[in-house]
């Protein structure tokens, strides 16, 4: 089988777990930051903890349609009430609730003081009694049914959201339910795209003879906008030493972070390494892993810059297992590593190579019975956007593994949950 795998001895690569750890230690610079309106939010990192500066909700209120009363009034065999204030949500009782009476109550009304039980209107009857309306009340509701007490969703002072968090639509929603309408973020990360190579052409040109589209450039930008992250489009650099040098380093004066593609393996034609020592400094990855065997980064002043392959599945998996923390954590985010999930391997590989990691493409199925199950795109080819478009995500084989057989428990990363 060595025909079929371009991969020699992969005992001297860095495994992936270590080039995880020398990333994670790789010294960036901290990110500015700024305050922002809460509408803006969305998808940006916290540069400060947020606190509820009052209580959420900040009155008893009911959560239902119905009759508030005081339970002690309440008898077992259950009440019966005059009726006397009406409160709609937005509208507090002035008067305390008097014994023996109900309020027509509604959900988000503030409960009249003394009142600390809801009866649903559906549960009980409206009577008229002497010219009174009364409201008869079952018996068995404890008290303080369908009642939400005071900061029993956020206490005042409570912290709901940590420094490096990155802001959801339900923690908009939290710290908008606490009255504040401004955020303290980390500044947008300036990034550039570049993608390198002679036969490389922008879609939308004539293909000349032994052209290629570029599809790293649509690839990596899209992958971007999961990040809080301005993006330039940095253009196609061809593959000449001079030139490349001379579009980084005058990129790197503009960009936080370059993302480049190609030119990063080897052969003579590939520049990124001797162009990153020579305007800054470099540090190769040979990875043991596939795809996506090498990637470089390197520094030019603050800038970072990331070299990923030129290969798209290769680029794409770089991306999401080593640029995107390093990405994020210039960000300012505390990137928690993806979590993977345990599926039925829906396919069989009798005999693999220990020693690396693959992170094949995977789509995921559903049998009747409910388990779910990763089917392996056939063919592993690092230039088959195909695969990329067909999967779901990414089977992690680890370097141990010698043979999968179809049942077996795999891990499998989905693409959503690296660009939630
Ligand atoms: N002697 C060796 N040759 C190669 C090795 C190796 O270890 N020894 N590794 C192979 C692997 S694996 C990969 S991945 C590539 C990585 O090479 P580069 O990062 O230098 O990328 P290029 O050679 O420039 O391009 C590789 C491939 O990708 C296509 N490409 C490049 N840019 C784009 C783009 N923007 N859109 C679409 N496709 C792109 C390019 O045409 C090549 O076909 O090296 C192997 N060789
Ligand atoms: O591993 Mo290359 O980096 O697969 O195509």
């Amino acid at each position: 089988m060595r025909g079929e795998d371009c991969f020699g001895a992969d005992d001297k690569r860095l495994l992936h777990d270590e080039a995880l750890d020398l990333l994670a230690r790789l010294p960036l610079p901290a990110p500015g930051h700024e305050t922002i309106s809460l509408g803006e939010g969305r998808g940006r990192i916290l540069a400060a903890p947020v606190t509820a500066p009052r209580n959420v909700p900040q009155h008893d209120t009911s959560a239902v349609d119905g009759y508030a009363f005081r339970h002690q009034d309440f008898a077992p065999c259950g009440g019966f009430f005059r009726l006397e204030t009406r409160i709609p949500a937005g509208h507090p009782a002035v008067q305390a609730q008097a014994p023996w009476t109900a309020a027509r109550i509604f959900t988000g009304g503030v409960m009249p003081e003394g009142a600390d039980t809801v009866a649903m209107q559906e549960d009980c009857r409206l009577e008229t009694s002497g010219g009174q309306s009364v409201v008869v009340i079952p018996a068995g509701l404890p008290k303080g049914a369908n009642r939400r007490l005071a900061g029993e969703d956020l206490a005042a002072g409570t912290q709901i959201l940590v420094q490096g968090h990155r802001l959801r639509a339900q923690d908009l929603a939290a710290i908008a339910s606490t009255g504040t309408a401004e955020v303290p973020v980390f500044t947008r990360i300036r990034t550039g795209v570049i993608s390198t190579g002679d036969e490389i052409v922008r879609p939308g040109t004539a293909l000349g003879a032994g052209g290629l589209y570029d599809a790293n450039h649509f690839l990596l930008t899209s992958l971007l906008e999961s990040c809080p992250a301005d993006i330039t489009d940095l253009g196609i650099c061809p593959d000449r030493r001079d030139a490349l040098q001379l579009a980084l380093s005058e990129a790197s004066r503009r960009c936080d972070v370059i993302l480049t593609s190609g030119g990063a393996s080897h052969g003579e034609e590939d520049h990124l390494l001797a162009v990153l020592e020579r305007i800054g400094e470099a540090q190769v990855f040979d990875l043991a892993i596939k795809p996506g065997r090498r990637l470089i980064t390197g520094r030019a002043g603050d800038c970072l810059i990331i070299g990923l392959p030129g290969n798209p599945v290769a680029a794409m998996v770089s991306f999401l297992l080593y640029a995107r923390p390093l990405l994020l954590r210039r960000a300012g985010m505390a990137a928690a590593p993806v979590q993977g999930f345990q599926v039925q391997a829906a396919f069989d590989l009798p005999r693999r190579k220990t020693g690396r990691r693959e992170f094949s493409r995977g789509r995921l199925v559903t049998h009747p019975d409910g388990s779910v199950h990763a089917e392996l795109y056939p063919r592993s080819g690092s230039g088959l956007i195909s695969s990329l478009r067909e999967a779901d995500g990414l089977i992690e084989i680890p370097e141990e593994t010698a043979a999968i057989h179809r049942g077996d428990v795999v891990c499998f990363l989905p693409f959503s949950s690296f660009l939630a």
